[in-house]
């Protein structure tokens, strides 16, 4: 169907005036409102103004401007229809047959550091996301376009047939309404926040394409990595690659991890990771200490690990992270000399994130099959106030360094998890295990003779006295662990017969 008579009303104006001047030399009749009209005349381009067609100012500082039958029954009539014709028609309404809207910028507008909530509604567009939805309701006889990328399509089509094929028009229509779906989501969420709603009977989280990738876990899954549209934490999705391949589905959910636990700490830490487990964590004077450390803990799982550090990579350190073929390293930034050693490996992905950045308390979204999981994020981290030592020993300041390490990164481990340290560095990573003890002897194992005098910290209470008795044999001195077991005596009991202090902390870390 020959396109006769478009409507144009943009607040992104971005490309807007070649469009229309192309729109009006193919003979098309274009109907404008009042900053796009004036734009394209400011600009030589012959319109219509809306209020010759509605017969009505707009009013209400252009809150109602396009909302009137003269519009919406020109892009809601069905050609084919008779009766919708005859209408048409007998209200003198004419037929439109293109429409190019792109909304109030609300996404912009709440993302302003001193946004006001009357300046956020008043960017709530309410007139252009109507004509979208008639437009692509009625997409079999009405071409709508909402992105500025699709007006180099669109016109080609025009230019040449006269008209926009269904196929074009069916997924323009798609596209406009994940596009309102969005819009609205994102006012839906900024609304839901302000009222302070915290269970509501339905989500609509909106996310955006950040990049497609080669595959998912697997070479035979199809993946794409979505991030949110307001960037409001530290997150792997807002870091800056500087160098290497592109990120994969495992590496983009390993620096994830990676991140987690760095952010933990303030001094300088590394942290190097292992399919969404700690394999070694170090901390120290410098970063260059620190990473020694998490390679230390354990020299053959990093290999082919991702590295998070949170602290400048330099020269020493970067040497360092050279010898060993790792996936990523992430870092605050890295010095000219460290990057020139470390883009000399082609395929080395090396990104730059604030990471010790502010976040803001964020909700987890979890997926299952048929549903999705939501809760607030683990954030607590060492809390003074629920700590007590049941035991007769209490920690020396060296085993409270320890044991905080382990306390720190056990968090972070699936659970169920044990963690040793000694001398701000994990010495042994016990996760993912079906019971604790279990877990415990695979950290106490990986550990060897460093498990003599380390410190054991666990995610959840010790259901039976098991563990302590493994730590013991194995010359673990301290134990951090939540406490609440109905057989916690038994566990203290344990400790105060080897002489290790324990410390409950009063909180449960699981990761599942
Ligand atoms: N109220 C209305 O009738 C209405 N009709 C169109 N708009 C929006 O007004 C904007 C364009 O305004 P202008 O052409 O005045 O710059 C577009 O983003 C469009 O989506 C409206 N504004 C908001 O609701």
């Amino acid at each position: 169907m020959t396109i006769k008579r478009a409507l144009v009303s943009v607040s992104n104006k971005e490309g807007i005036i070649p469009f229309v001047t192309e729109l009006v030399e193919q003979g098309i009749e274009v109907i404008s409102t009042g900053g796009t009209s004036s734009l394209l005349q400011q600009n030589g381009v012959k319109v219509t103004g809306i209020s010759e067609v509605t017969g009505f100012p707009e009013i209400m500082d252009g809150r109602v401007k396009t909302l009137h039958p003269n519009i919406h029954g020109g892009l809601l009539a069905v050609r084919s229809n008779s009766d919708h014709m005859k209408q048409l028609e007998e209200n003198s309404i004419l037929p439109i047959d293109l429409v190019v809207v792109n909304l109030y910028p609300f996404k912009e507008t709440i993302s302003k550091q001193d946004v006001t909530f009357d300046d956020a509604i008043e960017n709530i567009d309410i007139g252009g996301p109507t004509m979208l939805r008639s437009a692509a309701k009625n997409h079999q006889d009405v071409a709508v376009v909402v992105d500025p990328a699709d007006y180099a399509e669109v016109l080609e089509q025009i230019k040449s047939e006269k008209e926009v094929t269904l196929a074009t028009k069916q997924k323009l229509a798609a596209k406009v309404f994940r596009h309102t779906a969005s819009y609205d989501a994102l006012i839906a969420e900024y609304l839901t926040n302000a009222v302070g709603e915290e269970d509501p009977e339905t989500v609509t989280y909106t996310f955006e394409k950040k990049q497609s990738l080669r595959y998912g876990e697997n070479p035979h899954q199809k993946a794409t990595f979505y991030k949110k549209p307001l960037a409001s934490n530290v997150s792997i999705a807002e870091a800056v690659q500087v160098h290497g391949k592109e990120l994969s589905y495992n590496n983009i959910k390993d620096a994830d991890a990676a991140l987690q636990i760095v952010r933990e700490f303030k001094q300088p830490a590394a942290v190097a990771v292992k399919h969404m487990n700690p394999c070694g964590v170090g901390t120290g004077e410098t970063i260059f200490e620190a990473f020694t450390r998490a390679y230390e803990a354990d020299p053959t799982s990093i290999f082919g690990g991702i590295i998070a550090l949170n602290h400048e990579v330099d020269k020493e350190t970067a040497h360092k992270l050279h010898e060993i073929f790792l996936e990523i390293v992430i870092a605050p930034s890295f010095d000219e000399e460290a990057l020139a050693i470390l883009t000399s490996k082609k395929n080395l992905r090396l990104l730059t994130l604030d990471v010790l950045g502010a976040d803001k308390q964020d909700q987890q979204i979890t997926s299952i099959h048929g549903g999705l999981l939501v809760q607030d994020e683990d954030t607590l981290s060492f809390d003074d106030a629920k700590i007590t030592i049941p035991t007769k020993r209490e920690p020396t300041e060296q085993e409270w360094e320890d044991l905080k390490l382990a306390w720190k990164v056990v968090k972070h481990v699936k659970s169920n998890a044990i963690v040793l340290t000694k001398n701000q560095m994990t010495v042994g990573v016990g996760a993912g295990q079906m019971n604790r003890v279990g877990a415990a002897k695979i950290a106490i194992e990986q550990a060897g003779a460093l498990a003599e005098g380390s410190a054991m910290g666990s995610d959840a209470f010790f259901p039976m006295n098991d563990t302590v008795e493994a730590a013991a044999k194995a010359g673990v001195t301290a134990i951090i662990q939540p406490g609440g077991s109905i057989k916690d005596e038994d566990s203290i009991q344990k400790a105060d017969e080897y002489g290790i202090t324990m410390v409950f902390t009063g909180v449960r870390h699981f990761k599942h």
